[in-house]
């Protein structure tokens, strides 16, 4: 709890620990509206396959055309420029090519190597080195790599260093053959960067490795909601992380984890990251933007409609919502928050496309999954272990899938059972395409219940208050350290602002020193009942804040009105 306090240091906030509520964050003081409570770096982020076309790897920003630049390596990212590649690529620096040499790319660029395979590598006294070996894909466990690497410094996560692309791309290039939907392989990527991190974290000590460390550790300490998942639910995520080992051990990735290890991961990245939207304004904001807009918001909380419609991210000052803008976010940035991002010239090409200041969407956690049914929770073995059930599963599901087609965008190896649709929300509205906003779109516009509404201008309500999109006009997600100790309330204090580097959480009204500080997860503007479907869906908690309190007590005192 000491280290943890640590990463609050130099911010408004303070964390605390009740034994009802678990952590939470109150003002170290009094706040005004607007004030910066913290800045958040990103501790991981990915993009939906539909979208690594359109915004950089490298530095995130969005194109309305077709990137150019793609890595020949995996074919899975694309890049604005020259300088960004090179930016994730930092060529023959050993330090930077994965485990032990094991992946050192021999003078090859990503952009020369065969996709995936696993490159013969010398040492660094120019001997040849051992070949990678390569592990059976049932190999058995380590130790859980991820708590090996817990430090006490968990401040240095905030500087979390990037992941070489190299060190990836041969697991990514096995990416484009994954059977699961979007979500799934985008927050597949971010487990894969923080396997990444692990791996940097297990060189020898330098501060790359120190920063690796530390972030690895503070992941750790995030909350994880796996064993919350439905069982159905639960296989699907499993047979995607079994095509994850596979992916890895074609990769000659050092140490497989196993599934046991590797769900936890899932289940923190899954409750703890918000959902990026597309903002074009939310590329250039620059620290006087957020400090203008910050002011603004003050006076402008609860009046919207002018500043919506002229101020880049507006949308996020006036809505009291959960509001992280644009593909902003940085390959976790040491430099922050008035920093550039890595990529300092967009290429020419990129350059005339991007897209131009809009008023943005605000956003909506992902919500990628299906609903289970409270039934179908509740039959899942508590202490199964993953592989047993995986396979038991899979025997049934075969037969099933003889009779039932996939829906194309589930794996099909956890295709649901009969009968599942009518349990469930229809998955393919809430999951982002699997086709291409590149391919054959050029407006970024889609068509269809997983459309993406790029171009589109804020929906408004009946008060002119712009509504969260659906969630499927996401293009991906991000996970800030920070910003997952912060409780969410249904009326929230505070919101979060998207720069390219990270977040800032900004105060919305004047919030008295140990008053706690909350956020919300999602659309507060949606009735009760919805509310709590989402966080439940997508958070596993009932809300405790006290607008759901008073709305319970006001739904009985109804009803009892009605009643009597
Ligand atoms: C992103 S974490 C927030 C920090 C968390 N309290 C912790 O100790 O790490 C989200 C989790 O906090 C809890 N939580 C947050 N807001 C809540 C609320 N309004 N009511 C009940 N539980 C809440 C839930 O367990 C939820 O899954």
């Amino acid at each position: 709890m000491q280290d943890l306090a640590a990463l609050f240091d130099k911010s408004a906030a303070v964390l605390q620990h009740s034994l009802v509520g678990g952590r939470y964050l109150v003002a170290k003081h009094h706040l005004e509206a607007g004030d910066v409570v913290l800045q958040c770096p990103v501790l991981l982020t990915a993009q939906l396959p539909s979208w690594r076309k359109r915004i950089c790897y490298a530095c995130h920003r969005m194109c309305q055309a077709r990137l150019a630049l793609r890595c020949k390596g995996c074919e899975q990212v694309w890049f604005c420029s020259p300088a960004c590649q090179d930016s994730t690529t930092p060529g023959s620096d050993p330090s930077h090519v994965g485990p032990e040499g094991a992946h050192k790319l021999n003078g090859l660029s990503d952009t020369q190597a065969s996709p995936g395979t696993c490159i013969a590598a010398t040492d660094t006294a120019g001997l040849p080195a051992q070949p990678a070996p390569k592990p059976e894909p049932d190999v058995k466990p380590q130790a859980n790599a991820i708590s090996r690497h817990r430090t006490g410094n968990l401040q240095a996560a905030l500087g979390a260093p990037q992941v070489p692309h190299q060190l990836l791309c041969p697991v990514l290039a096995r990416f484009g053959s994954a059977k699961c939907g979007a979500d799934m392989l985008c927050v597949l990527g971010m487990v894969l960067q923080l396997l990444g991190l692990q791996q940097l974290a297990g060189q020898a000590p330098s501060e790359t490795q120190q920063r690796a460390s530390a972030a690895v550790g503070a992941f750790e300490v995030l909350q994880d909601h796996a064993a919350e998942l439905g069982k159905r639910e639960r296989l699907e995520w499993l047979s995607a992380l079994t095509f994850l080992r596979q992916a890895l051990v074609k990769a000659c990735w050092p140490e497989i984890p196993s599934l046991d290890e590797l769900l936890p991961l899932v289940g923190r990245i899954i409750s703890n990251s918000f959902g990026t939207y597309p903002d074009r304004g939310a590329q250039d904001s620059t620290e006087d933007d957020l400090l203008t807009q910050a002011a603004d918001k003050a006076d402008n909380v609860y009046q919207p409609l002018v500043s919506a419609l002229s101020l880049p991210n507006a949308a996020a000052q006036m809505s009291p919502q959960h509001s992280l803008h644009g593909p902003g976010g940085s390959q976790l940035l040491p430099q922050f928050p008035s920093a550039e991002p890595s990529c300092s010239s967009i290429s020419p090409a990129c350059q005339p496309g991007m897209q131009q200041r809009q008023p943005p969407r605000a956003l909506l956690p992902h919500a990628c999954r299906a609903n289970i049914a409270e039934e179908t929770r509740s039959d899942l073995p508590a202490e199964s272990s993953c592989q047993d059930m995986l396979s038991g599963s899979l025997q049934q599901r075969a037969s099933q899938r003889a009779r039932k087609p996939s829906t194309g965008l589930q794996h099909p190896d956890v295709a649901g059972p009969k009968g599942a649709q009518t349990q469930s929300i229809d998955v393919k509205a809430k999951c982002a395409p699997t086709t291409d906003p590149a391919d054959g779109m050029d407006d970024g516009k889609q068509q269809g219940s997983g459309g993406l509404l790029v171009s589109e201008s804020p929906v408004l309500d009946a008060d002119n208050f712009p509504r969260h999109p659906r969630s499927e006009t996401s293009v991906g997600r991000v996970l800030f350290l920070q910003a997952s100790f912060f409780n969410h309330s249904c009326h929230p204090n505070c919101y979060v602002h998207r720069n390219p580097t990270g977040a800032t959480i900004i105060a919305m009204q004047p919030i008295a020193v140990g008053q706690e500080l909350t956020i919300s997860y999602i659309d507060e503007q949606l009735p009760q009942a919805a509310r709590m479907l989402a966080l439940q869906r997508d958070f596993f908690f009932r809300c405790n804040c006290s607008r759901c309190s008073f709305g319970l007590r006001e739904g009985s005192s109804r009803r009892k009105a009605k009643r009597g």
